[in-house]
């Protein structure tokens, strides 16, 4: 089997970096679609006319519903073939972001990629997760390019709702562990292949500065600020985690946050807080000694994510809930394949109901 990394081909970050989208945008095509919700083209829109006007172009905006469904990408898809764009532009959350890949996908064209909040690592990969109208996970679209850029303004990043910065730190909190996980038991990517060192290692630089950064960098967003710690972490949710979890390898904590999903209560909780629970309870079925769980415990606190089940809304779950939560997380062509171990949804169950007696 051989060993793939891919990457996106330019990850751009700085304050004040949407300034340069109409020029990138221009590399890629005259005729450019840009895909925005709302709320978001309320805080970015004029900055991203006045950088098309700053080089005398042009782009066409449409409007994102607010969910990844097959049907909003279909929408999309027209609106992108009527008007011959060249370049489709994702502009905001995860949800944007996969929904303007599926797009391009679709459509044969280049895209750009912008987050507006630094809340998982979709910006820089390439797949895109697709619901159901019903709001439950349908898919995951692997797609065959990654993004010809990722820009990345950290003033815009710092002045969203913290919520999302920390639920992003989730996200990226697992890399190295799911990483070192694939690698251990001889696991495989998204790509079906072997991962490589450089995933590894990349994953592990990520894990390091979360660890280094992380807590000052929660603090400095909650003023609005942007710091070296804040540009470090940014780095680490949205470049290092990509990267590390495409070319590193998945495991329990993705497929046990995918099972979370399955559960109506923790329908408010944000991507990255589930894969914090996730992660949890990847450690508990890996059976890692106390001080490991205690230190992650701990460090999750320091920034202000959720450690128990409750503190996602699922506050009294039957044993059957945390079966069915228990019977996605083990689906035979997720990420638990990669556990060393054999996981069954009984094991998901009995760990899920663990985590809040070893939290306490
Ligand atoms: N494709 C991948 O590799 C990958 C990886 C991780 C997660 N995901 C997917 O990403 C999605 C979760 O993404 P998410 O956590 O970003 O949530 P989201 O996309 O559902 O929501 C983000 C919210 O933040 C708001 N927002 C964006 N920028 C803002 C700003 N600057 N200020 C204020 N509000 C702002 C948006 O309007 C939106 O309501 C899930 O669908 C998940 O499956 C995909
Ligand atoms: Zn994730």
């Amino acid at each position: 089997m051989p060993r793939t990394f891919a990457s996106p081909a330019r990850y751009i970050q700085a304050a004040g970096a949407l300034g340069d989208l109409g020029r990138l945008s221009k590399q890629h095509g005259d005729s450019t679609l840009v895909v925005a919700d709302s709320d978001v083209w309320d805080i970015v829109g004029e900055q991203i006319q006045s950088s098309f006007d700053a080089v005398d172009g042009t782009f066409q905006h449409a409007f994102f519903s607010g969910e990844c469904t097959t049907e909003e990408i279909d929408r999309l898809t027209e609106i992108a073939s009527e008007s011959g764009v060249e370049i489709v532009v994702g502009v905001g959350g995860g949800k944007t972001i996969d929904t303007a890949k599926s797009v391009c996908a679709r459509s044969g064209v280049a895209f750009g990629s912008v987050p507006t909040v630094a809340s998982t690592d979709s910006p820089t990969s390439s797949l895109s997760i697709v619901y159901g109208n019903d709001g439950v996970w349908e898919t995951a679209e692997q797609h065959e390019f990654h993004p010809d850029f990722v820009l990345v303004d950290s003033r815009i990043i710092a002045q969203a709702p913290t919520r999302w910065f920390v639920s992003g730190i989730g996200d990226a909190l697992a890399t190295w562990y799911e990483a070192k996980t694939a690698w251990e038991s001889g696991g495989t990517t998204v790509f079906g292949d072997r991962p490589t060192y450089t995933g590894k290692a990349l994953a592990e630089t990520c894990h390091r500065l979360l660890r280094d950064h992380a807590e000052g960098a929660v603090r400095a967003v909650k003023a609005d600020t942007v710091t070296e710690s804040v540009e470090a972490v940014i780095e680490a949710i949205i470049l290092l985690s990509g990267l590390g979890f495409e070319n590193g390898g998945l495991a329990a904590a993705h497929a046990i946050h995918d099972g979370l999903t399955r559960l109506s209560a923790a329908s408010g909780a944000t991507h990255g807080e589930k894969v914090m629970i996730g992660l949890l309870t990847q450690l508990l079925l890996e059976g890692e000694p106390d001080d490991t769980v205690r230190d992650l415990v701990s460090f999750a606190r320091s920034v202000g994510l959720p450690v128990s089940l409750a503190a996602i809304g699922v506050t009294s779950p039957t044993r059957e809930d945390l079966l069915r939560a228990g019977r996605i997380a083990c689906n035979p062509d997720g990420p638990m394949e990669n556990e060393p171990l054999e996981i069954t949804p009984e094991r998901v169950a009995d760990a899920l109901l663990a985590l809040d007696s070893v939290v306490e």
